[in-house]
């Protein structure tokens, strides 16, 4: 099939590559000149596992091509994905302008029939405001459908390759033939389609992100919980996990949930409930406790420094919202970096992958080559991401490089007993704290 997709960022470049890789021919259009520059060059601008060798391959088997040219990259396409942001507006809904400017643009140069994907995370009622958009100028037949993407960020391959389910909206007999065809290769592989109309299809990407939002952020008060009961959350998360109704994923506790997804996703069904006059306590809830437990630590540093950050050479491992991205947004890293700059303390940091997105906004960190260069004359080390590389790091070594062998750990890494043992105190979320200080 001939595809185009509008909009290079993660979604549309995971898109765009993987819909070649199954036979298509894919030009990806964006409006960025510097971008599409470099993608023209074989220079992926993401860092997402397994992406680039696909991407490589079908750009050499020229299968894969860039424009800013929408015109051009839409011409003969029978499926034209929007891959387009939608930000948070001022008022926390989804904002459509970028959608609706591209839909505007594409009334007038349609040639042929095509269907219109909305593959961003967009508002009930989306799909008829790009439709009618569209109408306004267009001289041929089309239609729109909703095709949320339900991708994670550093297994997106995979994700997008072997899907719980692909989810489309439409009620358009026509379009639904169009996208059984795009997705016969991945239906044949036992991956389910499942149709709906266009605005459950909207709804069901806004429930799907918010749920699990709750999920985490319930895990979140119950390590709260445990902490003032003296339980571990680890262990509630093994026994309540292997429950088949709860399931074992997105149960860690941890520093709050980040990210470009979920916390605008969350706030932007929010702003629908209201719309609607409907109000949904839940979801309130969830993002004040996430605002709170992305705080989580900074207390428990402060006060272990007797309420006095200053001049204190705070370590910090991890600034992506979570490991194998060097996707910031919305990390709680940030918001507590920036805390710690502001308590007076210098901050030394790490993180394998995200360090370059980091530089312009936040220039006054120290940045280290090494884990363990970040260490080196530290009072303490924060960590904020689970890269893998900091779950056995060699505790000796740590020791002699940090002035103070403390740790708060916002993804609980270690085991106590570990910790114990190698004489560190340790503070991390949901479970007893480690105070070697007085143990040693
Ligand atoms: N990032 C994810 O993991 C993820 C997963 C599922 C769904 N989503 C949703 O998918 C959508 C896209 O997310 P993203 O992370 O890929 O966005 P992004 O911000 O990384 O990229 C968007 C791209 O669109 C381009 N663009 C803007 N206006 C344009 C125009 N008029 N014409 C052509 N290109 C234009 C930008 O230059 C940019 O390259 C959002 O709605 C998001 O919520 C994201
Ligand atoms: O048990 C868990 C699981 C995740 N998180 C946090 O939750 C956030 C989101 O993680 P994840 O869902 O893995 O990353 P995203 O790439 O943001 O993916 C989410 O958002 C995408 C954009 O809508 C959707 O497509 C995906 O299905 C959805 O999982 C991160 O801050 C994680 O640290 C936890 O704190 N505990």
């Amino acid at each position: 099939m001939k595809i185009a997709v509008v909009g290079t960022g993660y979604v549309g470049l995971v898109t765009g590559t993987c819909f070649a890789e199954t036979g298509n021919q894919v030009t990806c259009v964006d409006i960025d000149v510097n971008k599409v520059t470099r993608l023209q060059k074989g220079d992926i601008p993401i860092y997402e596992p397994g992406l680039e060798v696909l991407f490589d391959r079908n750009i050499a088997e020229g299968r894969l091509t860039f424009t800013t040219d929408l015109k051009e990259g839409i011409k003969g396409a029978e499926v034209i994905f929007l891959a387009l942001p939608t930000p948070p507006g001022e008022d926390g809904s989804a904002d459509l302008k970028y959608i609706l400017g591209v839909a505007n643009d594409l009334g007038p140069i349609l040639e042929n029939y095509a269907v219109i994907i909305d593959k961003s995370t967009v508002p009930v009622g989306t799909a008829e405001k790009v439709s009618a958009a569209i109408r306004l100028n267009a001289t041929v037949d089309f239609d729109v459908v909703s095709n949320p993407e339900f991708l994670r960020e550093g297994v997106a391959v995979e994700d997008f390759m072997k899907p719980d389910r692909v989810v489309v909206g439409t009620t358009s007999e026509k379009a639904k033939k169009v996208m059984e065809k795009l997705y016969a290769p991945l239906v044949r592989q036992g991956n389910p389609v499942i149709f709906m109309d266009e605005r459950s299809a909207e709804m069901t990407k806004y429930a799907a992100n918010s749920f699990l939002a709750l999920k985490i952020t319930f895990m979140n008060e119950i390590a709260n919980l445990c902490e003032k009961v003296g339980a571990n959350v680890d262990d509630i998360r093994r026994g309540i996990g292997t429950d088949s109704r709860i399931g074992k994923r997105f149960l860690f506790a941890g520093i709050g949930y980040g990210g470009s997804c979920f916390p605008k996703d969350v706030q932007a069904l929010a702003k629908t409930s209201d719309d609607y006059g409907y109000d949904f306590r839940t979801l309130k809830s969830v993002m004040a406790v996430n605002d709170d437990q992305k705080k989580r630590l900074l207390p428990l540093i402060t006060e272990y420094f007797d309420g006095d950050l200053k001049g204190k050479t705070i370590a910090v491992w991890g600034l992506a919202f979570k490991p194998y991205t060097d996707d910031i947004r919305e990390a709680p890293a940030l918001e507590n970096i920036k805390a710690l700059l502001a308590a007076g303390a210098n901050v030394t940091v790490y993180d394998p992958e995200a360090m370059d997105n980091v530089k312009g906004l936040l220039p006054d960190l120290t940045y280290c080559h090494t884990a363990y260069a970040a260490l080196d004359d530290a009072d303490a080390l924060m960590i904020f991401t689970e890269w893998p590389q900091f779950r056995t790091p060699d505790f000796d070594k740590m020791a002699k490089l940090m002035k103070e062998k403390v740790i708060f750990d916002g993804r609980n890494l270690y085991e106590l007993e570990v910790m114990r043992e190698n004489q560190f105190t340790y503070y991390s979320i949901g479970r007893e704290s480690v105070d070697s200080k007085v143990t040693a």
